[in-house]
Parts: structure tokens; sequence; C-alpha cells
């Protein structure tokens, strides 16, 4: 077989585990040994690294590994959005198949980046970047596509799951584990992304298009993240038989009159019974349930983060389209590549049903659990249960949790809720599965 001469864009968690894979004598597949790493492009060519690393390979402009001709793969694995997009879609323009774990970029440009690749019957994988090293993408692709997808619901922040854990398992402080998850790799190189929510709306986001084979307007997603999640709600939500996970879905609607699939997709913090198997998933690892049809229910489990499980999908992608490659030589295997295959639009956030929960601080008065009773029944809103947990002084703690319930109706119940003279604050609102 001929050898694969790829070209890195990046050497940080990522790319350096790249790197430790293709010089260990791990006893893998033998075409492994077909890869060659021609190129890195780094941003900092005088930082001191872990690896050290021939000079002679790296570089500190990237378009020199897309312009190289010798080069047949671009792996990029540097982050950010705008550079990485013109890095990609450059490097396909020139015929270069591309493997890349940003989500952020796939997450906004994949319909222009997939149609560029087939366009130029070149791949763009990008298994790395949703749940790091657990293989969904791919099986999405291909092992499950004589399914019909109905629901997918997960955890797939690997930093997020770490700190809730912690939080949940030692009382850590949340300031401290997300320190600790950054010096781990875990983190985004803006962690903003992983605790205020928005990668785990981009992980479901591109899910979601492979699933339901539709565009999805990654915009239009409803997220939150678990900056605002503190000891007392997961303590709670522990005495009433919950753990706090953040939870990605996305769930098969109705077909409309002009033909597009209604999606109902979020990303929030919420509480799952301890009976369910997704609170079993601890630290950095990331879980996603999928419910489809004819094959019932499976769940995708492993490490979601960190250098060595993301890149070995990434160099599971690499073998994957030079065998690909090397096998049809110009013709392209239609499953390995992705297009769209019909229209999808996201449910509106008023008219999804949903379980939730509320942490309400009111005075400690009589009646006041009866009144927020009456105004979730005159609301259509029915309650599973509502619990005084803690009263000092004039102040009491009532915990509501609904049945599954019309979201613009809950929230109507909110703002009345709000505006009754013995309630003081509601502190949290978190969604129940
Ligand atoms: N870390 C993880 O567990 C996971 C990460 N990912 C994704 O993988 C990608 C990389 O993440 P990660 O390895 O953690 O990031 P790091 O911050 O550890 O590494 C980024 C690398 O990119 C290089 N770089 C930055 N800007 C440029 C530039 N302008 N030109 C050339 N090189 C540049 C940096 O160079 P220098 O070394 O000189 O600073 C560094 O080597 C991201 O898209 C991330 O979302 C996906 C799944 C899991
Ligand atoms: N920051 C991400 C890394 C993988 O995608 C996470 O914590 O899951
Ligand atoms: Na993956």
């Amino acid at each position: 077989m001929r050898k694969c001469k790829i070209g890195i864009v990046g050497f940080g968690t990522v790319g350096s585990g790249i790197y430790k894979i293709l010089s260990s004598e791990v006893d893998s597949h033998p075409i492994l040994k077909e890869i060659e790493i021609a190129k890195i492009a780094v941003k900092d060519l005088n930082k001191k690294r872990d690896i050290e690393l021939d000079n002679n390979l790296l570089t500190d402009d990237p378009f020199k590994l897309i312009n190289d001709p010798s080069i047949d793969v671009i792996v990029e694995v540097m982050g950010g959005v705008d550079l990485a997009k013109d890095i990609i879609l450059q490097s396909l323009k020139l015929g270069k198949s591309v493997v890349t774990a940003n989500k952020a970029v796939i997450a906004r440009y994949g319909e222009e980046i997939y149609k560029t690749a087939s366009k130029e019957r070149v791949y763009i994988l990008s298994e790395a970047a949703v749940c790091g090293g657990i293989p969904i993408i791919e099986p999405l692709k291909r092992s499950l596509k004589s399914n019909c997808i109905k629901r997918m619901v997960g955890i797939i922040n690997g930093t997020t799951n770490f700190i809730l854990s912690k939080m949940t398992n030692e009382k850590a402080d949340y300031k401290e584990t997300l320190k600790l998850a950054q010096s781990l790799g875990y983190a985004e190189f803006d962690p903003t992304a992983d605790v205020e929510g928005h990668d785990a709306a981009d992980k479901i986001s591109i899910l979601s298009e492979l699933a339901f084979g539709g565009k999805i307007k990654r915009e239009e997603i409803h997220f939150e993240g678990i900056s605002k999640i503190n000891l007392k709600d997961i303590e709670y939500a522990n005495k009433l038989g919950f753990e706090i996970k953040l939870l990605a879905l996305s769930e098969r609607g109705q077909i409309n009159s002009n033909d597009s699939l209604a999606l109902n997709i979020w990303v929030g913090p919420s509480l799952i019974p301890k009976s369910h198997p997704l609170s079993t998933v601890k630290g950095v690892n990331n879980a996603l349930l999928i419910e489809a049809d004819p094959l019932g229910e499976i769940m995708l489990y492993g490490p979601g983060a960190g250098s060595g499980p993301t890149a070995a999908s990434v160099v599971s992608d690499i073998l994957n389209l030079h065998a690909a490659k090397e096998k049809n030589n110009n013709s392209v295997d239609p499953l390995l590549s992705f297009d769209f295959w019909r229209n999808c639009h996201i449910t509106s956030s008023s008219q999804i049903n949903k379980k939730n929960y509320l942490r309400i601080i009111c005075l400690d008065s009589p009646g006041v659990i009866g009144k927020i009773g009456d105004i979730f029944g005159k609301n259509n809103v029915s309650i599973e249960s509502i619990v005084q947990l803690d009263a000092s002084e004039d102040k009491a703690e009532i915990v509501v949790i609904t049945h599954e319930v019309n979201n613009g109706d809950f929230e109507r119940s909110k703002d009345e809720i709000n505006s009754l003279n013995e309630v003081k604050i509601i502190a949290s609102q978190l969604s129940c599965i």
C-alpha cells in the first residue's frame, strides 16, 4: 500500500496525542505504518514542548502544508473558527481529504464543508469532534443507517461532566474543578464554550444533522450551561433520587406540510433518576443513548475528551479515508462522505413538552405551597412532587418537579409564581428526564 502523508495543523493536547500514536509501537492494524507525518503547523515555534520534535517538521504557516503537493491529508486540530474553516475549505478545494476534531466549525459550516468535499471527490471526517474517543459519527453515518433514529439523549461534554461529578461526589468547588479540567486538557481554549453549553450545542447540532439528514440552524438550538448550578441543587436533587448532568437531547417530531421534519433539540442541566443508565456516567466520560427503529435502544459510552482517546479517533479517521482512497481510487464511498437528504426545522421552545425542576425561595408562611400549586393547576401544569426542603428563620426553600408539560404553560406559571408576595426568588430551574 502507498504511504499516506499527513500535515497536522495544531500540536496541543490532540495534536501531540496523534504524534504519540503514530510514533509508538502499538500492536494495531498494519495500515497504521503507512501513515507518515510530513509537517506540523503550530502557532509559536519557540514554545517549549513535552515531546522532542525534529525542528524541520515544524512551521508556523498552516498554508505551507495545504499547498505542499506531497501531502495527501490535512489534520486540523488547532481549534477556533474562521482560520480553521479556511484551512479546511482550501485543503478540500486542493483535493486533499481532511480530518478535524473541530465541532465549532462543523456545527456552523458543515453544509459548505460537506458539499465542497463531495464536489472535490475527497472526504471530511470528524469522529473526534463529538464525544472525543467514542465512535459516534461514523456509526451514525454507516452502521446505524438502516434505522429510523427516534431520539438521542446524552452527556456529550466531558469538562462539565467532570465538574458535576466532582461537585456531587466530593462537594468540590466549581472554579477549582474547572481549573483542574483545563490542566488535564479537557476544556476548550475558552472554557466558556464548555460551561455555558456552546460546545454541547455544537455537538448535538452535528449529531442531529447526521441522524436526521437535514441542515440544522445551530443558532436556533436552545442551550444552557452549568455555571449557575450550585451545591444546594445537587444536594436537593440527590435527596429526591436524582443526579444533575448537562444533557443534550434531539428528538424526531412530525413532518409538516412543507415536507420538513420537526426536531426538538436542546441542551441544559437536567435531573436524571439515579436508576437511569446516564446517571452512571462519571468524570470525563460521555454517553449517548440512541433510540431507533427497528434497532431499539443502544448506549455508546466512553471518554469524551483528553489527548489519547481523542487522538485515537483522529488516527482512525485517517486510516479509514486512506483505505477508502486506496481501494476506490477515484470513486467516492457514499457512506463515508455525507450529504443532506431532507429538510429539518427546530420546534420553538414554547411548543415543546418537558419535565421541570424548580427551586423557589419564599417566605415560610402558611398556604404558600397551596398558592404555587394553584398557579400550576390553572396553567395546565401537572405536578409530580412539591416539597419544602429547607426552612430557616422566616425563609423556606420549595422544590417542585412537574410531569412532562408544555413549555409555554410552564413559563407562564413561573411568571405568576414570581409575582406572588411570598416568593423572594426562583433560585433555579432545570430540566428533568
Ligand atoms: N482537548 C480535547 O480533549 C478535545 C479537543 N477537541 C478539539 O480539538 C481541537 C484542538 O484542541 P486541543 O488540542 O485541546 O487544543 P490546544 O489548545 O491544546 O492546541 C491547539 C494547537 O493549535 C496550535 N495553533 C493555534 N493557533 C494556530 C495558528 N494560527 N497556526 C498554527 N497553529 C496554531 C497551537 O500552537 P502552539 O502549540 O504553538 O500554541 C496548539 O499547538 C479543538 O477544535 C477542540 O475543540 C475535540 C475533542 C476533544
Ligand atoms: N471540551 C470538550 C472536549 C471534547 O470535545 C469537552 O469537554 O467535552
Ligand atoms: Na467521537
